[in-house]
Order: C-alpha cells, then structure tokens, then sequence
C-alpha cells in the first residue's frame, strides 16, 4: 500500500476533485431521498401542488449538481489512475534496465513482464475502484447513518447491530483470497514464461517434433492456473449472498417493527420510507466497501511483487562520484582478477588473471568451452563485477567510472548476436545515434556485410523481425560487428564474434579490422585458430586459469593446451609453420 500511496501523493490535485466529484454521489443519492421524504410526510394527500413543484425544482438542482460533481469524480479516477500505472511502469522499466545478467537471473524474464503487465494493471483496477468508493463509502456511510438515527433509534441499533457479520465473514473469506491470489500470479508467470520458451524456441520444437508435448505442457500449466482462479473466484462469489441475507434480514426487521410504530403513532409513513431508503444507502455504501475488500488481496500480492523488484539492489551499482571522462587511450589491464558466479560463494570460473594490452594491439584468448572467456570480456564493460583483483582501464579501476563514461570506452560484440525490431539502419545507429550514412556505410563495409544489405530491395531500410530472425546467422553477427564499429570506441571487445562466418569472410574482415583499427586495442574471443593467429598475444585459458601466453609460434612449441587445440584444427603444414 505504501508504495501507491507514494505514487498517489504524486498527483494531489486530482485527488483533491475526486474528493470534490465524491460529493455529487451524496447530493444525488441521499439529497433526493431525504427531500422525496419531506414530500411524502408534508404533502401526503396532494393538496399544495405548489409546494410539490418546488420540490420537484430542489430535486431536479441536485440530480443536475451531483451529476456535474459525478462527471468530475469521473475524470480524476481516469487521470489519476493512468497516470500511476504509467508511472510504475516507466519506473519499474528505468530500475530493471540497471539490473545485472545475475538480478535478470534472480526473478526470470517471465515474471518481469508480468510485473510490468499484470501486475501494475491490477493496481490500476484497484486504485480505480477505491478511488470512485474510498471517498463515497465512507461519507455516505456517515451520513446515512446520521440520517437513520435521526429518523428512529431502536430501528437505527437493529440496522447497525447486523453489520459486523458482513466484516467477519469478508475477513476470513479475504485471508484464504490472498493466499490464492499470490498462487494465481505465479501461475501466470509460469504461463507466461512457457509461452516465452514456446515462441522463441519453436523451430527446436518442430525439429524434435515436440509440439503435441508442449501442447501437453501448456495445457496443464494453464489447467492449473485455472483451478486456482476457480477456487479463488468460488471463495469469492460466497460475499455477494451474505450481503443479500444481512440486507433482507435489516429490511423485514425494520419494515415489522417500523409498521408498528406506525400503527402507535410514534412514526410516520415518511420517515420509515425515507429510514429504508438511507439503508439502502448505508448496505450499497457496504456493497462498495466490500467489492474494495473483495479485489484487496490480488492488489497487495500485486503491489508485493513490483516492491520486491524496487526493493532490489541492482548488484551492478553506478558510481555517481566516479569517473566522467578522461584520456580515452585504450589501455588495459587485468590485475590478479578472479571471478565466481552468484554471491561469490561458487567455485572460481575465473582465477588469478593478469595481463595487459595496449592501444593498437591484439589480443586473444583461446581455450576449450567452458574456460572462462566470455566471462573474462563481460568483466570489463562490469556486465558482472570480479570478485578479486582489479581491471583498469585507462590506468582507472573500472569501479571507479561512471558507468557510461566506461561503457563509451568499449564496443562490445557479445556472442550471441542480438539485433532489434526495427530497420538496419536503426540497428546499426544503436552505436551512435550522431552517425552520418557515410559512418553506416564504412562499418559495414569493414564488416563485409556491403553486399548482403545492398542485395535487400529495401537496403538499409529492411526491416528486421524480432531478434533479427529473417536475417542468416552470419549475417546478424555482421550487422552486430557493424554497429560495434559505428560506436568508435577505444577498446573493441569481440566475444566469439566471427564463429558463423565462412573462412573468407572471417578472413576479409580481420583484414579490415586491422586496417581500420590499427591504433585501438582489440581483445578477441575465439574458438578458431586461424581468427586469431595473427594476434600480438595470444592467452590460453584452461579451467578458468592462464595456462599459456604468447605469440601463435611461440605457443605452437611451447604450450600443451594450445597444441591440443591447433592439432584439432590445423593442417600438417599449418603446424609446420
Ligand atoms: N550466468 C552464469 N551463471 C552461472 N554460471 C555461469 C554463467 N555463465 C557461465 N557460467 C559458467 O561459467 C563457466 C565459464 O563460462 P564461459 O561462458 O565464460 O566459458 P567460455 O570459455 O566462454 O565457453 P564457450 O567457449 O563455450 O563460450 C562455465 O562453467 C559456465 O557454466
């Protein structure tokens, strides 16, 4: 609650007409009865027409007055409402884009989305209902009651006296809602994220001929979210009767012991008309305080869900005294790093790593799958923080920049080529929005992806599917190189970036790259000894450690690992060399 109460506070204005437009409700819905009472008890017979037509006047003045207050009640909740969720959304959007790989990890994709969707919609319906109720209940409550024992007390304590059988059954019916609504919200995760896993991996599906399984498996995630909604729902439908039977049981009391006040002469037939019309009210303004009770337990499970992300601290955190900016030179240095994944707890993927490399150097790293290289690149833009050790840049510790100044000083390929919806052109601009089409058409042409773009009927202006998915493997890692080279950093950081290219092709662009690149430093990640042969160093790792470091030759004679890998990938006469 305290985290909507916060975003409320933001628009106090609206509040305050909402408060204003509540009032409308009370002059329509009390107003009219209590003058339709006064008609009944002062003109019974009909004989003062003209105190009837002033009446008529009285009444037709509130029902126009409450509805002008009822159309601004109106537009407060629909500002207001929207406004928040707005605000959540675009806040919850800023605060996860700080999250690290680890913190994405932590809560699954799946369930972020939900956040953002379900999650903060339920927050609207609930802020919308409370909103057009929360101000009106009460007053009319307040007021009703006032009215009721103004018109008779012992009939006022019977009506009252009913009322704490409604709040103690909503009570028990709520504790077991919410514990079922926190499972309702899962289950939709679990949807949500099946249908994720469905969507991007179906041509593996169809390839396996795994769809009626999946089928299976969707059906029964989404029978289970059923039967949770249904015993929810059930709970919930037991409220509506208990209203109905504590209302009829006030009505037949009153309108009995109201008729035999009647017949004594100590009540008229105005005041008990006008005494059931303020019950109505005071059960309707009931009705609507428990329709807010009903929704409360999916609204806090809601609201616990997107606090818990806001109460997370993105493991990655900028440092806001670091670095702005500085000589951007291009040297850099590892410095007895090591590195565990999670809490730092698990085993070391990376271990006592030290080297340097230098503006206009190559520099590569080789090693079987699994021995740390991709985790050694995601360290340097602090995609992961190390857990030891230290990594400079430019002769600063990365911690100690501000992250965007140390994220313009690397141009990161990751391995997985990743592209957006959108035009090529758009894709490649992510680098800098500033780039002219000659920049375009430089980086592509170093990342030999020229001649694919300019056999697209629509060139730069193709537009590319989700994930890039109507592109070819080695096209996309192209594209992904090209918009790293439109960037223009000081450090270019290739994770493995050249593995779906044919020879030639790899071969061409590690000619350019060179060539156009000659005064940055170039740290690459590669599987394939012939991308990196030409390196000024090469490192092996092994087991997340540097077992070998040196030039192609150099290790060809004196390191084991590294003979292991070329003996696997080279020609006799290649290890001749
Ligand atoms: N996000 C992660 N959480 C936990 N462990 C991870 C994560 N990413 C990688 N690992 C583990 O860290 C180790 C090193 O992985 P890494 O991807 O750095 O190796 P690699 O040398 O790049 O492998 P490959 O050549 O297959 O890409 C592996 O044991 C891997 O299982």
């Amino acid at each position: 609650m305290a985290l909507t109460i916060k975003y409320l506070l933001r628009y106090k204005r609206f509040l305050l007409l909402n408060l204003i437009g509540a009032f409308g409700f009370i002059v329509i819905e009390l107003g009219i009865p209590t003058l339709l009472a006064q008609g009944i008890s002062n003109n019974f017979d009909g004989r003062n027409p003209a105190y009837m037509t002033t009446l008529a006047v009285k009444m037709l003045i509130c029902a126009v007055v409450g509805l002008i207050l009822l159309l601004i009640m109106a537009y407060a909740i629909d500002r207001v409402t929207s406004l928040i969720v707005r605000d959540i959304r675009n806040d919850l959007f800023t605060h996860i884009q700080r999250f690290s790989a680890d913190d994405y990890e932590r809560f699954g994709v799946s369930r972020l989305i939900t956040n953002t969707g379900n999650d903060a919609y339920m927050i609207m319906q609930f802020l919308t209902l409370i909103l057009r109720t929360g101000f009106i209940a009460p007053l009319m409550l307040t007021s009703a009651f006032v009215l009721i024992f103004r018109q008779n007390v012992p009939l006022a304590l019977i009506s009252i006296g009913m009322t704490p059988i409604i709040f103690i059954a909503v009570y028990f019916i709520n504790k077991r809602v919410h514990r079922l609504s926190a499972k309702q919200q899962k289950g939709l995760d679990n949807i949500n994220q099946n249908m994720r896993e469905n969507l991007t991996g179906l041509r593996v599906i169809r390839a396996f001929n795994k769809e009626s399984f999946q089928t299976t498996r969707f059906a029964s995630l989404n029978t289970t979210y059923r039967h949770i909604s249904d015993e929810m729902y059930q709970k919930l439908a037991f409220i509506s009767p208990i209203f109905s039977v504590v209302f009829c049981t006030i009505l037949v009391l009153v309108i009995n012991l109201g008729s035999l006040y009647i017949s004594r002469g100590e009540l008229s037939v105005g005041s008990l008309s006008g005494f059931i019309e303020y019950i109505f009210h005071a059960l309707f303004s009931f009705l609507m305080l428990g329709n807010v009770l009903i929704l409360y337990p999916r609204f806090e499970v809601s609201t616990s869900r997107i606090q818990e992300i806001f109460n997370t601290t993105p493991t990655i955190l900028e440092n806001p005294d670091g670095v702005q900016s500085n000589e951007h030179i291009g040297h850099l240095a590892f410095d007895h790093v090591s590195f565990s994944y999670g809490d730092g707890s698990e085993e070391r993927v990376l271990d006592d790593i030290s080297f340097t490399a230098e503006p206009g150097q190559v520099i590569a790293f080789i090693g079987s799958t699994g021995s740390g290289k991709s985790t050694l690149a995601r360290l340097i833009p602090r995609l992961f923080d190390v857990s030891q050790g230290k990594i400079l840049i430019d002769g600063v510790d990365v911690q100690d920049y501000q992250l965007q100044a140390l994220r313009k000083k690397i141009s990161y390929v990751p391995q997985k080529a990743t592209l957006f919806a959108g035009t090529i052109r758009e894709n490649l601009l992510f680098g800098d929005q500033s780039a002219t089409d000659e920049d375009l058409a430089s980086a592509v042409e170093i990342a030999q992806a020229k001649a694919f773009i300019d056999s697209l009927p629509e060139k730069y202006d193709t537009v590319l599917a989700e994930g890039g998915s109507n592109l070819s493997g080695g096209q996309k890692q192209r594209l992904c190189i090209a918009r790293a080279l439109v960037k223009k950093a000081p450090i270019y950081l290739f994770d493995d970036s050249f593995s779906a290219l044919d020879y030639k092709t790899d071969a061409n662009l590690r000619r350019r790259l060179n060539q156009e690149l000659a005064t940055t430093t170039m740290i690459i990640v590669a599987q394939r000894i012939s991308t990196i042969r030409n390196a000024d160093k090469i490192i092996v790792l092994n087991e997340g450690q540097i077992v070998g470091t040196g030039t192609h030759r150099e290790l060809l004679i004196t390191n084991a690992v590294y003979q292991e890998i070329a003996k696997s990938q080279l020609t006799e006469e290649e290890l001749a060399i």
